[in-house]
């Protein structure tokens, strides 16, 4: 898949989806209303045995969906990213940074957004020529660190995860350090509704959250 296409798609949703579970069709209705209300780029974390399966069910499932893209996160070693890949990942996401995986992305030609925790890991990964990184745990460094390394390499795109809320107050702080995109999981998918099976108002809220994003990302248009 294409880099470019991916990055700016990731860049139009705003956030992306960080979800896990071992109920396939919990996840197929978690990813179709996050579909609906824009956010076409999902993360699927490999968190456990059933995560492979699920995703090929997942990567079925949307198979026809326009502009979607489906990629795996947790991914600490080339044979899980071997994995992934055969069964039609469209980016790889690591809460790390690695130069084994880093090379064995490239071979593959396919996007793997690092986990990156200092400036000297940024650096590496912008050396490499990786466009995104992630900034993991975002919570524990802050959009402080984020205007930092933008500060030094204004090039390299930033997706903090990890703790990113979806209210207004946080929302901007990250875009205000200049992020590309956010990661979200537990804050943007609520436990409860999700073992009640409240799709529907699970993707009420996924709405609100991508709303408020576009309101203040459009007032910001000069
Ligand atoms: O597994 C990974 O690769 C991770 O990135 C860890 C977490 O899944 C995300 O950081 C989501 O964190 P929350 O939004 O706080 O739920």
């Amino acid at each position: 898949m294409n880099q470019k296409v991916l990055i700016d798609a990731m860049n139009k949703a705003g956030i992306i989806p960080v979800f896990n579970h071992k109920d396939v069709e919990a996840t197929i209705k978690v990813m179709k209303v996050c579909h609906q209300a824009g956010l076409n780029v999902f993360e699927f974390t490999n968190r456990g045995d059933h995560s492979l399966s699920v995703f090929k069910e997942l990567k079925k499932a949307s198979a026809h969906w326009e502009d979607f893209y489906l990629g795996i996160g947790t991914i600490f070693f080339k044979e899980q990213a071997a994995d992934f890949i055969e069964a039609g990942a469209d980016f790889l996401v690591s809460p790390v940074w690695d130069l084994e995986l880093a090379e064995y992305a490239k071979s593959q030609k396919i996007t793997w957004i690092p986990g990156i925790g200092t400036v000297s890991e940024a650096f590496q990964a912008f050396k490499f020529g990786i466009p995104l990184i992630k900034v993991f745990p975002a919570n524990v460094l802050g959009p402080e660190f984020v205007a930092s390394v933008k500060s030094v390499i204004p090039d390299l795109l930033v997706m903090p995860t990890g703790g990113v809320h979806p209210e207004e107050g946080n929302l901007k702080t990250w875009f205000d350090a200049g992020v590309h995109c956010v990661g979200m999981g537990s804050q943007l998918f609520s436990k409860v509704l999700i073992q009640e099976k409240q799709f529907e108002k699970l993707g009420d809220n996924i709405n609100q959250a991508s709303g408020i994003l576009n309101r203040f990302r459009n007032s910001s248009v000069k």
